[in-house]
This record gives structure tokens, sequence and C-alpha cells, in this order.
């Protein structure tokens, strides 16, 4: 499909200076989602819509995967599938090795919108996942406390939705996701609705979060530049209907310490504009 080749990892990390610490993420693990021969169509009869053609993705345990890709590419449908909200049409979804038939406890989801109930207080939103889980108060209380703190909320524990900024909101979804400790990470965009500032803070965040649970992520975003310091592999999707167009891995790997640092590499402005190449001509 596409027709510029994006470098790969090695050729890369030729044209950056980059600290030399490796990224314990290149050590491949155990594979956590595989898609094989994927498929989705909307609808029924005249009716029916394809969206995602013949989509193939593996994702081992550990990586932290970014998905890039136009507007209407079949991203978030994606990501609703490896959640389990909706059902492929063609081919076959693992998870953890065994066939996927719909949502799971091992499977945090956040969106762009933090959708926190409205009638908790912070500490009630992040417990509650725990409570579902018929998890004891005590026990209930204590992890909820540290999942707050780790999103440095330990403040707030006490406020409702509606005292949160946009920030402190997202803040808490990933706390709610994370206090269970899934294997898997899905995020839709979960900084589109916030400001540079608070958005490079929690892009940080959610990266240290990430480094010290040795979990996996698969995260969707517009923004080229969030892709290259979050993934060590970025999935470009394109087409009608839609599919994986490339792939790369990034030539940053985390090593960079923020967004700052990540622009400032050498090289990483030809890398970032071949992306952008890509992006537009599967659009
Ligand atoms: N429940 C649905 N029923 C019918 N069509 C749908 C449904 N959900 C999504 N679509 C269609 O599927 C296509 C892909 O949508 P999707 O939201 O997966 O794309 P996306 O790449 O995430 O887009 P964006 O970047 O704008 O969020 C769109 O054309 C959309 O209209």
């Amino acid at each position: 499909m596409a027709a510029i080749q994006v470098e790969t990892i090695e050729q890369s990390k030729e044209h950056l200076s980059l600290p030399t610490t490796e990224s314990s993420s290149t050590t491949p693990g155990k594979e956590v989602v595989s898609l094989s021969a994927v498929g989705l169509s909307y609808g029924d009869g005249k009716q029916q819509r394809e969206i995602l053609r013949d989509v193939h993705l593996q994702i081992v345990e550990g990586e932290f995967v970014c998905v890039l890709g136009a507007s209407g590419s079949g991203k978030t449908s994606l990501l609703r599938m490896i959640a389990g909200y909706e059902q492929p049409t063609a081919g076959q979804i693992k998870l953890f090795g065994r066939p996927h038939l719909g949502p799971d406890r091992q499977v945090g989801v956040v969106f762009q919108h933090a959708n926190l109930f409205p009638w908790l207080n912070v500490r009630g939103n992040v417990e509650f996942g725990l409570r579902m889980q018929g998890i004891r108060k005590v026990l209930r209380r204590e992890r909820a406390a540290d999942a707050i703190e780790r999103v440095g909320l330990a403040h707030a524990a006490k406020l409702m939705p509606h005292q949160l900024s946009g920030g402190m909101k997202q803040r808490v979804a990933i706390a709610r996701s994370m206090v269970t400790e899934p294997e898997l990470m899905l995020m839709d965009e979960p900084f589109a609705a916030l400001d540079a500032i608070t958005r490079e803070a929690l892009q940080v965040q959610v990266r240290e979060l990430w480094q010290q649970s040795g979990k996996t992520a698969l995260f969707i975003t517009h923004d080229v530049d969030e892709a290259l310091f979050l993934g060590d592999r970025i999935i470009v999707m394109g087409g009608s209907p839609g599919g994986i167009a490339t792939e790369m891995r990034s030539p940053l790997g985390h090593r960079t310490v923020n967004l700052s640092e990540t622009r400032s590499a050498n090289g990483y402005a030809k890398v970032r504009d071949q992306l952008i190449q890509l992006l537009k001509q599967e659009s």
C-alpha cells in the first residue's frame, strides 16, 4: 500500500544521536494480542460497510504499540475488537493465546473522554473495578490509594468528577484502569482533548507507569510526536477498507526523558517527516 519506506530502528539509529541505554521492551516476550486475517463490517445487507480487511497484528508482552492513521481508517474499530466490544466479521483474534470472545478482566481501556461515574468521588471511581471483582474493602482502599498516588492525585481523592480539570479526569481514568492490574492497556486518544502542557506531563506519567509495570499497551493517537515518544513500535493504518499500511520500530525506543528531548534528537525531524508523508499518503 505505502510506497515510502520508513527506516527500521537499525537504519534510524544511524541518524539519531541517542542515549545508549537499551530498551528492555526490545526483548521478544509472550504473545499478548494476535490478529489473523481480521476483518470488520458494520451493518447488514445493502447497508453493510466493510471497515477493516485482512488485518494481521501480533503484540508481545511488554510492548508499547502506537497506532496512527487518518480519521476513519478504523483505529477505534480495531481497538474495540481487541477490547472485546466488537466481534470481527472475518479472521480470528487471540488474547493471551486464547480465542477472544468478549470483554476480558485482563484488559483495561481508557478513552478520550474519562466517562467517570458522576456520583462517585475520585477514590470511589478508582475503587469501582475492584469492588466489581469482589475485593474486600481494606485491600480495595489500599490499592486505590496507591493508584491515585501514582497518577499524582493523592490530594484530590475526595473530589467529585465535576470538581476536576480535564487532565485530572484523565488521570483518574488511567488510575481506574490501572488499579485492576490488567495485562493489556488499550488507550484511544486519551490525551486528545488536553492542553499541550498537561498532555506532555501525562505522556511522561503513562510511560513511567508502563515501564514500572512491564505490561503491554496499545495506544491510538493522531499525534506523530506522541507516537514517537511513547511507542516502541508504530503502526500506520490506512486504505479503504482500512488495514495496517505499514509499521516501524520507533528509533527512539523509550530512551528519551520527555517530548522536548525526543524532538531534539539528531535525525528526529527526518523520521517524523517520513511518518507524516506516510500518513498523508494513506489518508
Ligand atoms: N458502530 C458503527 N456503525 C457503523 N459504522 C461505524 C461504527 N463505528 C464506526 N463506524 C465507521 O467505521 C469507520 C471507521 O471508524 P473508526 O472510529 O474506527 O475510525 P478511526 O480511525 O478511529 O477514526 P478517528 O481517527 O476519526 O477517531 C468510519 O467510517 C465510521 O463511520
